[in-house]
């Protein structure tokens, strides 16, 4: 009877499931917006004269707030502090906000001959735009992932962070197949638009989450047998930099998804010029590993629930990474079947990380740290995120352009190619030394998360 009386709204596989799938559509809104625009680059440069420097710095201005003002940091402590309902509805409305600028920097002032800090106005207003929504994305991934380690405590966590990763990739696959189609049969900012009207369901799909999470709050404080969770101090920050397993997950996220993102936004240019594929197809086959991760994710999610091995997995998928990026650089290579399998092995390596990864930082640090530790790893990824984009959109103008077809640059990939192999060897070497940390440090990476009862 007692028992009975302490269930509570997590306890329930299908309730814990169902809340994971309301956020879980915020995400996936997001992830679509974050990735619409880099299927369009070509278009971009002949229907609104973006260069691909122009392009490099809206596509790192996604991280530049939360790399220069800190925002990453703001977030995960305001999510400590404020918990996941005020922090996930905030994060939501910063993403809506974000993206009716830039909507509004690719319609409005697509004309606009005024120039902003070197950079066109239609440029710059939608790069402050994707920068705000950049702020909202990130603090919203902090926030699911926390509310996820709460949510599944001793149960499915890697399985639910998994298919929350898995979810979101839909909206990236989703980005990166309709983006050029819809362009093409509408206007070029439809696409955008469209991400705009999703995001608006993302915050309605954000309150309706906090509804039962109030729930579950409430369930944790009556429940007499619930350990009070210690609250979050300013010295916990201290506690977090101190770890050696903070600094080498967050080399780990930085490096490997410097040459995941990154690479996929410049990625739909690569098939078309490199391996000749169709435009209108070309972004298909960048977004398949978003499809391929929709499958693998929770698969190896559940895998590192039930057999453990995490620190394996993420130097088995830093390994393949490799192999892509550098069978990707070679210039005589270049059916467009070998970079459709070599998308398809992305796809397992995007998958078999971060099943390994986000879990992982759980075992390291305790729940109150959680949402700072992971504010902080996100806050380091968002430097890759930044500044890989514009070193590859300034590597392709100075040394890549091979020639200029109607006034649109044509690039050559092999040297943005090397540079994407180096990040990834450097990050197998750092998955290397997480495993010999594990060791010495005993965090438990190789065990199980389930519980056994
Ligand atoms: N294109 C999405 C960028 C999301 C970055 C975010 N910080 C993150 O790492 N999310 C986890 C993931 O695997 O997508």
């Amino acid at each position: 009877m007692s028992v009975e009386l302490n269930k509570k709204l997590n306890d329930s596989k299908f309730t814990r499931w169902m809340a994971l799938g309301v956020v879980a559509f915020t995400m996936m809104a997001a992830y679509f917006v974050n990735d619409v625009m880099a299927p369009l680059k070509t278009m971009l440069e002949g229907q609104l004269g973006w260069g691909s420097t122009d392009f490099g710095f809206y596509t790192g201005a996604y991280s530049f707030l939360n790399v220069f003002f800190l925002m990453l940091i703001w977030g995960g402590l305001i999510l400590d502090r404020f918990g996941i309902r005020f922090t996930g509805k905030l994060a939501a409305i910063l993403m809506v906000f974000g993206t009716a600028l830039q909507y509004y920097g690719i319609t409005e002032l697509a004309d606009s001959n005024s120039v902003y800090f070197g950079y066109k106005a239609g440029v710059f207003i939608s790069s402050v735009g994707y920068s705000i929504f950049g702020v909202g994305a990130e603090v919203a991934g902090i926030t699911v992932t926390k509310l996820i380690a709460k949510w599944f405590k001793g149960k499915e966590m890697a399985t639910a962070m998994g298919v929350q990763v898995a979810l979101a990739r839909i909206g990236s696959q989703a980005a990166y197949t309709l983006a050029i189609p819809v362009a093409k049969s509408f206007h070029l900012d439809t696409p955008v638009l469209i991400g705009l009207v999703l995001l608006v369901g993302g915050l309605i799909a954000f309150f309706a989450f906090s509804v039962l999470d109030k729930k579950l709050d409430k369930q944790i404080k009556d429940d007499k047998t619930s350990v009070d969770e210690e609250k979050f101090s300013i010295k916990d920050v201290g506690a977090i930099l101190s770890n050696p397993g903070f600094w080498l997950i967050a080399l780990l996220c930085v490096l490997f998804y410097s040459c995941v993102f990154p690479f996929q936004k410049f990625a739909t240019e690569l098939m078309v010029s490199k391996y000749g594929i169709d435009a209108d197809f070309a972004g298909s086959i960048v977004g398949l590993p978003a499809l391929g991760a929709l499958i693998l994710t929770p698969v190896f999610g559940s895998l590192v629930d039930s057999k453990g091995k995490a620190d394996n997995i993420m130097i088995i998928g830093a390994a393949m990474l490799i192999f892509v990026h550098l069978t990707y650089s070679i210039p005589s290579i270049n059916g467009w079947w070998v970079a459709t399998v070599l998308m398809i092995i992305l796809g397992i390596a995007f998958s078999l990380v971060p099943s390994a990864m986000w879990p992982s930082v759980a075992k390291i640090f305790p729940a109150h740290q959680l949402g700072t530790a992971y504010a902080l790893i996100f806050f380091i990824q968002n430097i890759g995120l930044w500044g890989v984009p514009n070193l590859i959109g300034w590597i392709q103008k100075e040394f890549c352009i091979s020639e200029t077809i109607n006034g649109v640059n044509q690039y050559d990939y092999t040297i943005p190619m090397l540079v994407f192999t180096g990040f990834a060897t450097l990050s197998l070497v750092i998955g290397l030394l997480l495993k010999v940390a594990n060791k010495k440090y005993g965090y438990g990476l190789e065990k199980a998360n389930i519980e056994k009862k």
